[in-house]
C-alpha cells in the first residue's frame, strides 16, 4: 500500500454494509476501517486520523451526528460524509450544519459513493497546495528573517540581494526601530564573507578613546590599564563584516582614523608602531539625516562618502501599513510560543487601531506593545486600546507617596535600574522596554555613572 492511499474510516451498525464497504473499497483502491459503532470509529481517528470518514446517522450508542460533532473536535477540515436511509431534508441539513462535507441517501451504490469520495479527496489536495503554495510565496515575501510583503519592502529586498553580492560599503538609513541591524545581518548573511564573524559595534555608546581601542585594539602598556594585548573589532571581524550602528555619533578624530583604516585596509592598533593588515567590509547605519550633518558640518564629507557607496533606506512602519498584520501574527506567534500562552491573536478592532496608528519607534514599538499584550493577556483574544490611552496611575508600575518626592532626574535613574534588574541587566532588552535606542540608555547610564563618580 503505498503513502497515498486514501484511508477511509467507515461506520455503519449493519456488519453486512460494513463488509461490503471493505470489499469495494479495497478494490478501488482505498485503505478501509469499517467499524459498527462510532466509539470505535472515533479511538482510531483519535490515533491515526483519516482522509474521509463515512458514517451512518442512526446507530446504537453514539449516532453519526454526536461522532461527526466529536470528530470537528479533533479536526476541523477532515471531510465526513454522512449516510441516511431515513432520508429527510432536516436530517441533511443539520449533517451539513455540524459540519459535514456531504451526504448521501441509502441504499446507494458504490459508485455513486466512490464519486462523493474522490471529490472530497481533490478538495483536500487543493487545500494543502493551495497552502502549500501560500507559505513559498509567503517564504519569498518574507526574506532575510525581515516580513514585508509591501512594495517598499519588496523594493528593500531586492537591494538586499544584489549589495550581499558584492563586498562593497553600504550605509543603511531609517529611523529608529525600524530594522536597519536586520538588513545588516541580512547584508552579511548572504554575502561571500558569511562565514566570517559579523561585529556590530554601537558607536553611540562609547567615547572616542574608548572606540578607538575597540575597533583598533591596543599593545600591552599603551595606556594605563592596558595590561596585555588585545586585539580590535576591526581585526576579530577580518574577513566578515564590521558594523557601525549609530554612525553619526563618532567624534571628528575617529572619523579620520576610521576612514585611514578603512582606504588603507590597515589598523594599528593603540601604541604600536606598524599596521596589521585587515579585510573587512564596513556597513554603517544611520537614524540621521546625514547629508544634513554633513552639509552643517557635524559629519566628514568625505567620511560619510566613504561609507555612502551603496544607500539602503529602510521606510518607516508609517509608510507601509499594509505590512503591520503580518508582523502582529508573526510576533503573537513569537510572544506565545516564548512565554507559553493560548492567544489566537487580536480581536478586529484592535487590528484596526494597531493598523492605524503612527509607531514612532516602529517595529520595535509595535514588537514590544505585541510582547506586552501576550504576557498580560486574559483569553485567547488579544485586546489593545491604543497608544494614547492615559495611564492611570494603578497601571503604572511605580508607587508614588504624598509624603516623599524626588526629581525627575531621580526617578529615571530608579526606573532605569529597576528595568535593568528585571532584564538581568541586559542593556538592549532594557532599551527596548524603556522605548527607548541603546544609544541613548548608554548615555543615560554615563551621565549616571560620571555623576556617581563626581559626589
Ligand atoms: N521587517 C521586520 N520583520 C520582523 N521583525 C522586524 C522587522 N524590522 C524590525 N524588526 C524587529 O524590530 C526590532 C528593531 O529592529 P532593529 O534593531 O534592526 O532596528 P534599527 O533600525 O536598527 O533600530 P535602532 O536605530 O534603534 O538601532 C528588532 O527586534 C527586529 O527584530
Amino acid at each position: 500500500m503505498s503513502a497515498e492511499t486514501p484511508r477511509i474510516l467507515f461506520v455503519d451498525d449493519d456488519i453486512v454494509t460494513c463488509r461490503v464497504m471493505q470489499r469495494n473499497c479495497d478494490n478501488a483502491g482505498y485503505a478501509c476501517d469499517a467499524f459498527q459503532n462510532g466509539a470505535d470509529c472515533l479511538a482510531l481517528f483519535n490515533k491515526q486520523g483519516a482522509d474521509v470518514v463515512i458514517t451512518d446517522l442512526r446507530m446504537p450508542g453514539m449516532n453519526g451526528f454526536e461522532l461527526l460533532s466529536e470528530i470537528r473536535k479533533i479536526d476541523s477540515e477532515v471531510p465526513v460524509l454522512v449516510m441516511t436511509g431515513y432520508s429527510s431534508v432536516e436530517n441533511a441539513v443539520e449533517a451539513m450544519k455540524r459540519g459535514a462535507s456531504d451526504f448521501i441517501k441509502k441504499p446507494f451504490d458504490f459508485t455513486e459513493l466512490k464519486l462523493l469520495v474522490e471529490r472530497a479527496l481533490k478538495s483536500v489536495r487543493l487545500r494543502n497546495e493551495n497552502r502549500l503554495l501560500k507559505k513559498r510565496l509567503g517564504e519569498e515575501r518574507h526574506r532575510f528573517g525581515m516580513i514585508g510583503d509591501t512594495p517598499a519592502m519588496q523594493t528593500l529586498f531586492n537591494t538586499v540581494e544584489k549589495v550581499a553580492e558584492v563586498s562593497c560599503s553600504a550605509l543603511i538609513t531609517g529611523d529608529s526601530g525600524t530594522g536597519k541591524e536586520l538588513v545588516a545581518r541580512a547584508l552579511h548573511d548572504f554575502s561571500p564573507r558569511k562565514d566570517a564573524p559579523f561585529v556590530a559595534v554601537d558607536c553611540g555608546a562609547l567615547t572616542t578613546t574608548l572606540l578607538e581601542s575597540e575597533l583598533f585594539g591596543h599593545e600591552k602598556g599603551a595606556f594605563t590599564g592596558a595590561t596585555q594585548r588585545k586585539y580590535g573589532l576591526m581585526e576579530q571581524a577580518d574577513g566578515g563584516t564590521l558594523f557601525l550602528d549609530e554612525i553619526c555619533n563618532i567624534s571628528d578624530t575617529m572619523q579620520i582614523k576610521l576612514m585611514r583604516a578603512l582606504e588603507s585596509s590597515k589598523v594599528t592598533r593603540v601604541g604600536a608602531n606598524t599596521a596589521v593588515p585587515v579585510d573587512v567590509r564596513v556597513i554603517a547605519a544611520s537614524n540621521r539625516n546625514l547629508e544634513q550633518m554633513v552639509e552643517e558640518g557635524h559629519l566628514r564629507h568625505d567620511f560619510y562618502h566613504r561609507l555612502n557607496v551603496v544607500n539602503i533606506h529602510v521606510p518607516s512602519l508609517s509608510e507601509r501599513r499594509q505590512d503591520i498584520p503580518a508582523l502582529v501574527d508573526a510576533f503573537v506567534q513569537e510572544f506565545a510560543d516564548r512565554y507559553s500562552r493560548q492567544v489566537q491573536g487580536f480581536d478586529k478592532a484592535s487590528l484596526q487601531k494597531m493598523c492605524d496608528a503612527d509607531w514612532p519607534g516602529n517595529v520595535r514599538e509595535l514588537r514590544n506593545t505585541i510582547e506586552r499584550s501576550v504576557i498580560l493577556a486574559e483569553g485567547p483574544v488579544l485586546h489593545w486600546e491604543g497608544t494614547n490611552v492615559p495611564k492611570t496611575g494603578s497601571q503604572l508600575p511605580v508607587h508614588f507617596s504624598e509624603e516623599a518626592f524626588c526629581t525627575l532626574t531621580e526617578l529615571e535613574e530608579e526606573y532605569i535600574h529597576h528595568v535593568l534588574r528585571c532584564f538581568n541587566g541586559k542593556k538592549t532588552r532594557a532599551a527596548e522596554v524603556l522605548g527607548i535606542d541603546k544609544t541613548t540608555l548608554w548615555r543615560k547610564l554615563r551621565r549616571l555613572e560620571t555623576e556617581e563618580e563626581a559626589v
